[in-house]
C-alpha cells in the first residue's frame, strides 16, 4: 500500500535530517529511510490498533523521531537500554538506529503493540534488540533483566516517583534513569529522588514548533 507519495516522502526525510541537524545531530541517509519505514509502518498499523495520536508525517518526524533522537544525544556511551512502555517505538527504535551496536530491549503491556514493534524489528533487520510483552513490574524478579542495564529511558509512560521506583530494579551498579519530559518537569522532582539520586536535566526544542522538552538523568549516589 502507498502511504505517502513521492513528494510526502522527500518532505520526511528533509524534515527529519534539517530538524536534527539544527540540533546538532547528523541524521544519515540510511538511518533516515530507516525512520520513514518505520513511519509509514505506523500509519498503517495505526488505522487498526491504537499506536500513536500524532498521524501527520511531518508532525511524526519531528515529535516522535527527532524528540527520540535528541533525548538519545544525552546519553552516554551506555551499551545496553531499556525502554519501559516503548508504545510505537519511542525513544528505544530511534536509539538502535541511531546507535546500532547498543542492545536495546523494549517493554510493553500491549500484545498488539509488541507485535507492531517485532514487524518493525525484522522490516529494519534489527539485530541486538528485543520487544518483549510484559507489565514492567513483572519483570523485576527476572535475572534476564534484574540488574542488568547501563540505562532504562521512558516517554510518556508514567510520573518521576513511579518511574524511578519502577526504573531502579534493571539498572546495573553503574546505570541511570533518564526520562523524557515535556513543559513541568521540575514539578515532578520530589525530594525524596533528590535524597536517593543524583540529578542533571538537559534542555532541548523541538526544532520546528519549539515546544521545550527534558531529559532529566538520575544516578545512584554513590
Ligand atoms: C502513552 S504511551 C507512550 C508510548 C511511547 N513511549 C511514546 O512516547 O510514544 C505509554 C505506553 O506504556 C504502556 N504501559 C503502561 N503501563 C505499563 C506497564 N505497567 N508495563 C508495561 N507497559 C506499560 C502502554 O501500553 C503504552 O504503550
Amino acid at each position: 500500500m502507498t502511504i505517502l507519495s513521492e513528494q510526502s516522502v522527500r518532505e520526511f526525510k528533509h524534515h527529519l535530517i534539517n530538524g536534527s541537524n539544527a540540533l546538532g545531530i547528523k541524521v544519515s541517509d540510511h538511518q533516515s529511510e530507516q525512520m520513514l519505514v518505520h513511519s509509514k509502518e505506523l500509519m498503517v498499523w495505526n488505522k487498526k490498533i491504537n499506536l500513536t495520536a500524532i498521524k501527520k508525517p511531518l508532525q511524526i518526524a519531528e515529535k516522535h523521531f527527532i524528540d527520540s533522537i535528541a533525548a538519545a544525544s544525552f546519553l552516554g556511551n551506555e551499551q545496553s537500554v531499556i525502554d519501559l512502555g516503548s508504545g510505537g517505538g519511542f525513544p528505544g527504535i530511534p536509539i538502535k538506529i541511531m546507535n546500532p551496536s547498543v542492545n536495546v530491549v523494549l517493554i510493553d503491556s500491549s500484545r498488539k503493540k509488541i507485535n507492531f514493534l517485532k514487524h518493525i524489528i525484522r522490516m529494519l533487520d534489527l539485530d541486538t534488540i528485543d520487544a518483549i510483552h510484559s507489565r514492567v513490574e513483572d519483570l523485576h524478579e527476572n535475572n534476564v533483566y534484574k540488574n542488568k542495564f547501563d540505562a532504562v529511558i521512558s516517554r510518556a509512560f508514567t510520573d518521576l516517583s513511579k518511574f524511578v521506583k519502577l526504573a531502579a530494579p534493571f539498572l546495573n551498579k553503574k546505570g541511570a534513569i533518564y526520562a523524557m519530559k515535556g513543559k513541568n518537569a521540575d514539578q515532578e522532582i520530589t525530594p525524596e529522588i533528590l535524597e536517593q539520586y543524583n540529578l542533571t536535566t538537559d534542555h532541548y526544542r523541538l526544532p520546528f514548533e519549539k515546544s521545550n522538552r527534558y531529559v532529566i538523568k538520575l544516578s545512584a549516589k554513590s
